[in-house]
């Protein structure tokens, strides 16, 4: 079986990488198969930035193609905070319980119609020897009051769907990454290295 290695610690996010690439053939490999490798810190002040050091990091490492994912939930009343930040919002601890805690607080007050968000998602290809090569998918949505829903992570039960009418949380894992922002980028990926996804 093919194999694809996926630059990230992230438990919820290797799931998905793990049900978008089945259909291809491919065995996925995260790091979270090579506890030993230190975590790249995410230096970038953009998505791109720090999904080209992740990829990079891992593919020099290993020799290897690898693809990395950096991603975060843009809300517009918060001026498209947490951003590049979202993942280490409310502490230098990744919490996605605090994390979750802290957009509902700063969001108290802001009507329904004002609670416009968008989850961003940059994919970085790195192939040893090669230009790095980037794309990117966007999930339009809303932030609820409450958490809704027990699947997927990080800030999906407050991302409401306006046209599903539920949040992330409450999808399957194939009905989020055939709308989400990470299932987006993927399908461009395919576009663009045909010979080596197919
Ligand atoms: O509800 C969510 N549904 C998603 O689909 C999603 N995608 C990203 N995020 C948030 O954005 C951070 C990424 O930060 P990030 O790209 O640096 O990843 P990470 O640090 O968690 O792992 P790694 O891939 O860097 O190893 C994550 O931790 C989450 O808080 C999501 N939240
Ligand atoms: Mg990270």
């Amino acid at each position: 079986m093919k194999k694809v290695l996926i630059a990230t610690a992230n438990k919820g996010k290797a799931k998905e990488f793990e049900s978008l690439f089945a259909p291809l053939g491919f065995e996925v490999t995260t790091l979270l198969d090579y506890p030993e490798m230190e975590e790249v810190e995410e230096t970038g002040e953009t998505f791109k930035e720090n999904a080209i050091l992740k990829a990079e990091a891992a593919s020099n490492q290993f020799k290897v193609m690898a693809i990395a994912d950096d991603s975060g939930l843009l809300i517009d009343a918060l001026n498209g905070d947490p951003g590049v930040y979202s993942a280490r919002y409310a502490g230098k601890e990744k919490n996605d319980e605090e994390n979750i805690k802290k957009v509902l607080r700063n969001l108290q007050g802001i009507p329904a119609e004002k609670r416009t968000a968008r989850f961003h998602c940059t994919l970085a290809v790195s192939v040893p020897g090669e230009k790095t090569l980037t794309v990117t998918g966007e999930c339009e949505g809303m932030i609820t009051t409450e958490k809704l829903g027990d699947g997927g992570f990080g800030y999906d039960p407050i991302f409401w769907i306006e046209d599903q009418s539920c949040t992330l949380a409450q999808m399957t894992r194939e009905e989020k990454s055939a709308i989400s922002h990470r299932g987006k980028a993927l399908e461009k990926l395919k576009e663009v290295l045909p010979k080596i996804i197919n």
